[in-house]
């Protein structure tokens, strides 16, 4: 999907709104859109925070989907969340909304380490899967997801958000156009300040925690997005400061690609106040291109394009409808799941591609690949 392919349900040649009207609409939704008669049936695998932000609010705006069901641990807690959210019905248990005949999808916002056990079921009940990321807890489990969802003919999509808004898809048809010239040098960052507590399931070994498999997932995304979606031959060096024993807070790693390019990154979930924007910089042999805030680029990005060694720049922003990553992501999750296109955006090699260059520097680092939860986890 190329940047003028974007939201293909949204109106055409809009102008895009200004940053107090985007900043409006985040706080103020404006009312929902009334659902298309076939509209998707999803449900939710947890009460999750991060459920609001990602498919609740944004489903509001996206008429081919309905979000019909949540079940958690406690039917308690999946009846409040429903009523907080205006959720129709509810399940008692992962199981049974997994194999409720009625729902057509799920979306799979649990832990890290549960992501590869319950989205097997989802498949395995023939349901179509928006699976948050880091996909799984590693390179193993996601190939067997990829190839689970293959044989049922599901669709089964990594939840990676930004690449369906305009400002990233812009960047890769420019990095991919050849305007920057040879590749040769990739720096992302992806962090952010210290606000989770020290029971976060972030933190947690045994749920698949850390730095670089929580926030650190979108800086390898990016940066392999860049080369191809190909997977490093190398990791040059990986260094982690620990949170807890075998847990990162902060992993810095360097990537060789076969092709010379090398990328540098970081990922941090403690970085300082003053230094939390993601940044995406790719350097080529004649221009270079600075992404600003691509993991949140609804609020605000910019796009830097500068002739080397320091000659002309130009600035470009991208906010298409103004839409968040998270919507635009729901109108492809729908459009795949209705066989209206096969464009995945986030592939399925993608996805195992993230991990296994994930499990690379883990293991650079020193620390252990992730793996299935512990018992008390
Ligand atoms: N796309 C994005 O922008 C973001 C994505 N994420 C991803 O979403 C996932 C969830 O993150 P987040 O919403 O912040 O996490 P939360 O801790 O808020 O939610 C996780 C949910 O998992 C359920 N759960 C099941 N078993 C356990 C267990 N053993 N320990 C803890 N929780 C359990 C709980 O549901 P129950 O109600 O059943 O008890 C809980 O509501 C992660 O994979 C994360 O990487 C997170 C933030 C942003
Ligand atoms: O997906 C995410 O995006 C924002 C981060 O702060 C968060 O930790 C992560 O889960």
């Amino acid at each position: 999907m190329s940047s003028a392919d974007a939201n293909p349900s949204a109106p055409a040649n809009t102008a895009s709104p200004g940053l107090f009207v985007r900043l409006w609409r985040l706080a103020f939704p404006p009312p929902a859109l009334p659902r298309d008669s076939d509209a998707l049936r999803i449900g939710i695998l947890g009460a999750a925070s991060i459920a609001p932000m990602s498919l609740i609010t944004p489903a509001r705006h996206v008429p081919g989907i309905l979000v019909a069901s949540v079940a958690a641990r406690s039917h308690e807690r999946a009846k409040q969340f429903a009523v907080k959210h205006g959720i129709p019905t509810t399940h008692a248990s992962y199981d049974e909304l997994i194999n409720d005949p009625s729902i057509d999808a799920i979306y799979n916002p649990l832990p890290n380490s549960l992501h590869y056990e319950w989205t097997m079921k989802a498949i395995q009940a023939g349901k179509h899967v928006l699976l948050e990321k880091p996909a799984t807890s590693n390179a193993d489990e996601a190939e067997r997801l990829v190839a689970a969802a293959k044989t049922k003919g599901v669709v089964l999509l990594e939840a990676f958000h930004y690449r369906f808004h305009p400002a990233m898809l812009r960047v890769l048809d420019i990095v991919h156009s050849g305007e920057l010239g040879e590749l040769r040098r990739i720096e992302c960052r992806a962090v952010a300040p210290n606000v989770f507590n020290a029971d976060d399931i972030r933190f947690n070994l045994g749920l698949a925690g850390g730095a670089c498999m929580d926030i650190g997932s979108y800086a390898l995304n990016a940066i392999r997005a860049v080369v191809g979606g190909i997977v490093p031959e190398r990791v040059h060096e990986a260094t982690a400061e620990l949170v807890a024993p075998d847990v990162d807070h902060t992993m810095h790693f360097t990537l060789d690609f076969d092709d010379g390019v090398t990328a540098v990154g970081e990922a941090s979930l403690n970085c300082s106040w003053f230094n939390m924007i993601s940044s995406l910089r790719v350097i080529g042999s004649q221009k270079e291109l600075c992404l600003r805030n691509y993991i949140l680029p609804t609020i605000w990005h910019s796009i830097v394009v500068q002739e080397l060694p320091g000659g002309k720049k130009r600035t470009e922003k991208h906010y298409g409808d103004g839409s968040t990553t998270y919507a635009y992501m729901l109108h492809h999750f729908v459009a795949l799941c209705r066989g209206e296109t096969d464009d995945y955006v986030v592939t399925h090699d993608d996805t195992v591609g993230n991990m296994r260059t994930m499990d690379m520097v883990y293991q650079a680092a020193g620390l252990s690949v992730r793996g299935p939860p512990t018992p008390n986890a």
